[in-house]
Order: structure tokens, then C-alpha cells, then sequence
């Protein structure tokens, strides 16, 4: 999106809240591989709703913010308007009093007073800074806990439809812009509508005449900071999002760097960053000069201000309506004035924005993993393994079915392979037992009972997963081992490793298990990768185990080596290989073939060579191949 103005852009996105748009769209050249989901709205309308769910989130801290807040209030307002009153009450009597007889004493306990006052205003601020920025963060620390903790919960369907840079900038950027509010928001609010009035009230208690004159300026500095606010709110509302586009390619450019290399498209990359950089510069430059503006508005308006009073006061002097010293109080009250209201503008802009953010966040919050678990879901115990799919239909996307009428059944210690042409629906199948979608239609038993009825805890338990893309976390390579099971001692550990020889490897490493990987687990082969999740399954000792594609990146020679290991790791449970290798698969006890989702042929791999069918076809056309 190019740069333009800021509430056209706003206009644009509200109404197409939700659609993909491209940057590139604008931009018809090169740029236009690079598609990212727009989902950012620059602000929403106040909404009291929404704010009181966020304000939820201070209500554990309400017995230590309470106390501070009363006293913040009281301290803050009483220093703020008593200083304006002692200077009058010192130019009044001590200065030029009306008997002609200066009093300095007089003078140094006024000055004491005001000094005292200044010190306690100093200090109360000082505080209340620092408090609300430790409940501030607190408060952000709840809420960013709450948030992973929930997409952590959200099933498959949920992460299938949004980048993972879209998630991120949730967590972390939406998250963050509420920080002003907890931090200083909320609090300052109540102590600057406290002051206001404080401040309306002397100010008509002063003089009522004076006090409206002055206060004349004010609609016309709410009417010019209103709109003026409202478009820095939106230009940098507009820089947010640029930046948050930057985070969620810069994602994507990482974790694609090894293709975008392997292809040479650096440049093409540079040249879209080069884009949105500028583009985000250009932004911020134009937020930034916006802002500028603000300054000289409240400047001018209350020089305009100043002008008034000190005109129409020294008129009112003249009249001897007023004291010189009521005039210094006003002058000072004025001048107090002014702060808060700005600073309350400021709130409100601030509001909006974390309306934005909150919407997003709780849009996120109030989305239900696809596949819950029931109120009453029982544990399920501890299984044989039989396996059940009852008549599944399946569809990830309405109207096109991945599986259709498929009736499969293992028994308990059972291998099943399942193989067939890539999109066949093998993994879908799998997707299916470990309960990541529920099928549309039919139902997938084990050991006779729904695993929709069961705790997703006690059902994913009691399988153990080997998947394509074997996933190393950031740790030692012990801790990634033990990921199966958290309780196993270092000996276990390394005598899962041994079983599915993955020792001699892990051995020869600089730290041995404790050699650090980082995630992805860059530092490993792909084969290695697959081998520690060999012992990190074999570990957590599942009564169903499941092999996606597990030994496709072993060489030979270790494949044969894990084809001795993989019969002690397949030992009496069930299992569901999916292989393209078809030699891994031969001594399974039934051999699935799927195609287009539909089951085409089961049976021994000597039952389906005999019947000279698919499978047959996919054996012949390997060791052509080979
Ligand atoms: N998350 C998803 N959303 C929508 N459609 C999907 C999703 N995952 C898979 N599909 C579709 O479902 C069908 C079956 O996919 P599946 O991954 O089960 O195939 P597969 O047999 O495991 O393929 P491969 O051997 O390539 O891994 C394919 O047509 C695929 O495009």
C-alpha cells in the first residue's frame, strides 16, 4: 500500500476488513509474489464493552492499585491547585499587601510551603510512574501468558488459514500497544479528570467572570486537537502497520532463506524490503511532521489563552474586581489546565488505537479450537490399541472432501502402512487418529470408544508421532529426547537413543546430549533429526505409534540399521506408517493404498502383488527407478 492519506488508507481497510490485499497490488512488478493476509484496522470506535474486558485484566491488581490510586488522586490534586493559591495569597499579603507593609517572613513560609508542595508533587509522580509501570507490565505479562496459552489450544484448522508472521505480530505488537494504557493510561485518567475539575472549580470560585473568558479557548482548542489528533492517531497508526508487514515478511525471508538462496532471488528480495522499507519511512516521516504540528496548535491556542487572561485581567485589576495575586493564581491555573486536557486528548487517541488492538487480540481469544473437548470428555484409559475408522468423511475445506467412506480397522499390535500417490490423503488419515480434525462425517474409535468423547490430553498421550518434518526445539539434544517423556532419567534417554542408533552419532558431537541445538535444530542432518525423534517416540513408550514418511531421509545403510531398530520400536503396539519407500513397508501387516481419498486396495504386500493392482503399479514403477 502506498503512502497517501492516512484515513483513505484507514476507509480502505475497514471496508475490506479481512481480504487479501497485496502491497504489490499497487505495484504490478515483480513485487507481486509476495501476498500477506491484511487483517490490520487502523482504530475502532470507543466501545465500552471491549474496554472494560480489557480493564479486567487490572482487577487482580485492585488492592495494591486502589490505595495508590485514592492516594495519587488526593496528593496530586491538592498540590496541583494549592501551589497557584499560595503565590496569589503570597502577592497579596506578603508582596503588595493592601496595607502597604511587605512581609518577608511571610514571604519565606509561603516560598517553604510551596517548595514542600513542589518536593511532594515530585515525589507522588516519581512513585506512580514507577509503580504503574511494574503493574503495567505485570498486566501485559498476564495478558501475553493468557494469549499464548490459548493459541497454543487452537487446532490445526485455526493456523491453516493465518501466516505465522500474522500470529506473531498478535502476540507481540497488538500485545505491546496496550502497554500504554496499563502502564499510564487508566491511572492518569482518573488524576487528570480529578485535577480538571479541581481546576474548573477554583478557577470559577476566583473569579467567574475571568474564568469564562479564558475558558472561551477551550472548544476551540478541543475542536483543532481533535482533528488534529485524529490524523496523527491514523498516520501512525499507518507506520504500525507498515512496520508490522516488515515483521511478517522479514518472517517469512528467514525461514525461506535456504530456498531464496538455492534460487538466487536475493535480489528480488532485497528489492521488495527495499520497498516496504521505504515505504515504512515514508510513513514515519510523515507521522512524525504530523506530530510536529500538534505542538505550536496548543502553542498558539494557549497563547490565545494567555492573551485573554491578561488582558481582561489587568482590566478587571484596573476595576479593582481582581487582586494582582488573583491574576497570578488564574495565570498559573491556566496554565495547569492545559496539561491535562492534552493529556486526557492523548488517552483518547491511545484508547482507540488499543481498541484496534484489543479487537484483534480477543478476536483471537474468542476463537474456539475446532476440535474441543466436551464438558463431560472422559479420561481415556490406558488403550490395546485397536483402531477404528468408522465410514470417515472428511473435509478441510466444505465441498471438497480429502477422504471419502473410508472403513479401516487395526488391531492391537497391528502395522498398517499407508501409501499412494502424494495428496492421496495418507496424512490426512493420520491428521484424523490424533484427533488435529474431526471428521465431517463417521467416526474414529479406539479400543471402542469415540476419541470425540475422550480428553485430547489422555488420547494424544498414547500415541507417539513421528512426523515428515521432524521438529528439534531450541536445547540440548537430551532435552529434545526427553520432550517424549519429561520424567525420564538421563539413562533412559540415551537407552532410547541406543535402540534406535542414534548414540554413536550423538556421541560424536561436541557436548554429546548435551550439545545445543537450536530450533529446527539447524546443526543437525535431516537424518539425524529423524533419528532423535526416532528415540524421543520410543521414549514416550505410546501403545499407537505413527511414522510420516519417518525413514525418507536415512541413507541405506542406516535405513537398515532402523529397520532393526523400528521392529523393537513397533513391538507390540499399533503402528501407521506412511512411506514412499515401499521396501520400508513390506513386512506390514496390512498395506492401505488411498487415492483421490478413497481406499482403492488393502492386504499383505504379497496379497497386492498378487493382485496386480495399484499397489503392484507403484512397487514396479520404484524399482524402475531404482
Ligand atoms: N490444511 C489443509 N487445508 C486444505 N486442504 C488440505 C490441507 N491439508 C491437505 N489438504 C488437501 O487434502 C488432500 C490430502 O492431503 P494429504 O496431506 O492427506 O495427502 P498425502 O497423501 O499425505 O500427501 P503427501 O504424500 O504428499 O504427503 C490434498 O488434496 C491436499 O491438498
Amino acid at each position: 500500500m502506498s503512502g497517501g492519506n492516512p484515513s483513505a488508507a484507514a476507509e480502505r481497510r475497514s471496508a475490506g476488513h479481512g481480504s487479501v490485499i497485496s502491497d504489490a497490488a499497487a505495484d504490478t512488478t515483480k513485487r507481486s509474489r509476495f501476498v500477506y493476509q491484511d487483517d490490520d484496522v487502523i482504530e475502532k470506535p470507543f466501545n465500552w464493552a471491549q474496554m472494560r474486558r480489557l480493564l479486567v485484566y487490572m482487577k487482580p491488581y485492585k488492592r495494591q492499585l486502589l490505595p495508590v490510586l485514592i492516594v495519587m488522586m488526593v496528593l496530586g490534586t491538592i498540590t496541583k491547585l494549592a501551589i497557584p493559591f499560595l503565590i496569589s495569597y503570597a502577592i497579596d499579603h506578603a508582596i503588595q499587601p493592601a496595607d502597604g507593609n511587605p512581609s518577608l517572613r511571610l514571604l519565606y513560609i509561603i516560598a517553604g510551603t510551596a517548595l514542600g508542595l513542589y518536593i511532594i508533587q515530585w515525589g507522588a509522580n516519581t512513585f506512580r510512574i514507577k509503580f504503574m509501570n511494574v503493574i503495567g507490565q505485570r498486566i501485559i505479562y498476564d495478558l501475553r501468558a493468557d494469549l499464548f496459552k490459548h493459541i497454543q489450544k487452537l487446532s490445526f484448522h485455526f493456523y491453516d488459514k493465518r501466516p505465522a508472521g500474522s500470529v506473531l505480530v498478535r502476540v507481540t505488537n497488538d500485545v505491546n500497544s496496550l502497554q500504554e494504557l496499563f502502564t499510564n493510561g487508566a491511572v492518569n485518567t482518573l488524576v487528570d479528570c480529578m485535577q480538571l475539575l479541581g481546576i474548573i472549580i477554583i478557577l470559577l470560585f476566583l473569579n467567574v467572570q475571568l474564568a469564562v473568558a479564558v475558558m472561551i479557548t477551550v472548544p476551540i482548542m478541543f475542536l483543532v486537537s481533535t482533528k488534529l489528533r485524529k490524523r496523527i492517531r491514523f498516520a501512525w497508526q499507518d507506520v504500525r502497520i507498515k512496520q508490522s508487514r516488515i515483521n511478517s515478511h522479514l518472517n517469512e525471508a528467514i525461514q525461506g532463506i535456504r530456498v531464496t538462496q538455492a534460487y538466487t532471488q536475493e535480489q528480488a528480495n532485497m528489492d521488495y524490503f527495499d520497498h516496504m522499507n521505504s515505504v515504512n519511512k515514508k510513513s514515519w516521516d510523515r507521522a512524525s511532521a504530523l506530530n510536529q504540528t500538534f505542538g505550536p496548535v496548543i502553542e498558539i491556542t494557549s497563547a490565545i489563552g494567555a492573551f485573554v487572561l491578561f488582558m481582561y485581567g489587568s482590566h478587571l485589576i484596573q476595576s479593582d474586581v481582581i487582586t494582582v495575586g488573583v491574576l497570578f493564581a488564574f495565570a498559573q491555573c491556566v496554565g495547569n489546565f492545559w496539561e491535562p486536557i492534552n493529556r486526557l486528548g492523548q488517552m483518547y487517541s491511545q484508547m482507540l488505537i488499543a481498541m484496534a488492538s484489543s479487537e484483534r487480540i480477543f478476536e483471537f481469544m474468542d476463537e474456539q479450537p475446532s476440535v474441543g473437548e466436551e464438558d463431560h470428555a472422559m479420561q481415556l484409559p490406558p488403550v490395546h490399541g485397536d483402531v477404528a475408522f468408522e465410514n470417515i468423511l472428511f473435509e478441510y475445506e466444505k465441498g471438497r472432501p480429502a477422504l471419502r467412506g473410508i472403513s479401516l480397522s487395526a488391531q492391537a499390535g497391528q502395522s498398517i502402512a499407508l501409501v499412494g500417490h502424494t495428496g492421496s490423503g495418507k496424512s490426512t488419515i493420520i491428521n484424523l487418529l490424533c484427533r488435529f480434525y474431526d471428521p465431517t462425517e463417521g467416526r474414529v474409535a479406539i479400543d471402542g470408544f469415540d476419541i470425540r468423547n475422550v480428553t485430547l490430553e489422555s488420547l494424544r498421550s498414547q500415541i507417539g508421532i513421528v512426523l515428515q518434518d521432524t521438529f528439534i526445539f531450541s536445547g540440548t539434544i537430551r532435552d529434545n529426547i526427553r520432550f517424549g517423556r519429561l520424567d525420564a532419567t538421563d539413562t533412559e534417554v540415551e537407552e532410547a537413543a541406543k535402540a534406535v542408533f542414534a548414540h554413536d552419532f550423538i556421541v560424536n558431537l561436541k557436548d554429546g546430549y548435551d550439545t545445543e541445538v537450536q530450533e529446527r535444530g539447524n546443526v543437525l542432518s535431516m537424518g539425524q533429526r529423524q533419528l532423535i525423534s526416532f528415540a524421543r517416540a520410543l521414549l514416550a513408550n505410546p501403545r499407537i505409534l505413527i511414522l510420516d514418511e519417518a525413514t525418507a531421509s536415512i541413507d541405506t545403510e542406516t535405513e537398515l540399521k532402523i529397520q532393526e531398530a523400528l521392529k523393537t520400536l513397533l513391538e507390540g503396539r499399533t503402528s501407521f506408517i506412511i512411506a514412499h519407500r515401499l521396501s520400508t513397508i513390506r513386512g506390514c501387516d496390512n498395506i492401505v493404498v488411498l487415492d483421490h481419498g478413497v481406499i482403492q486396495e488393502q492386504g499383505t504386500h504379497e496379497q497386492l502383488m498378487r493382485m496386480r493392482g495399484t499397489y503392484y503399479g507403484l512397487v514396479a514403477a520404484q524399482y524402475k527407478y531404482m
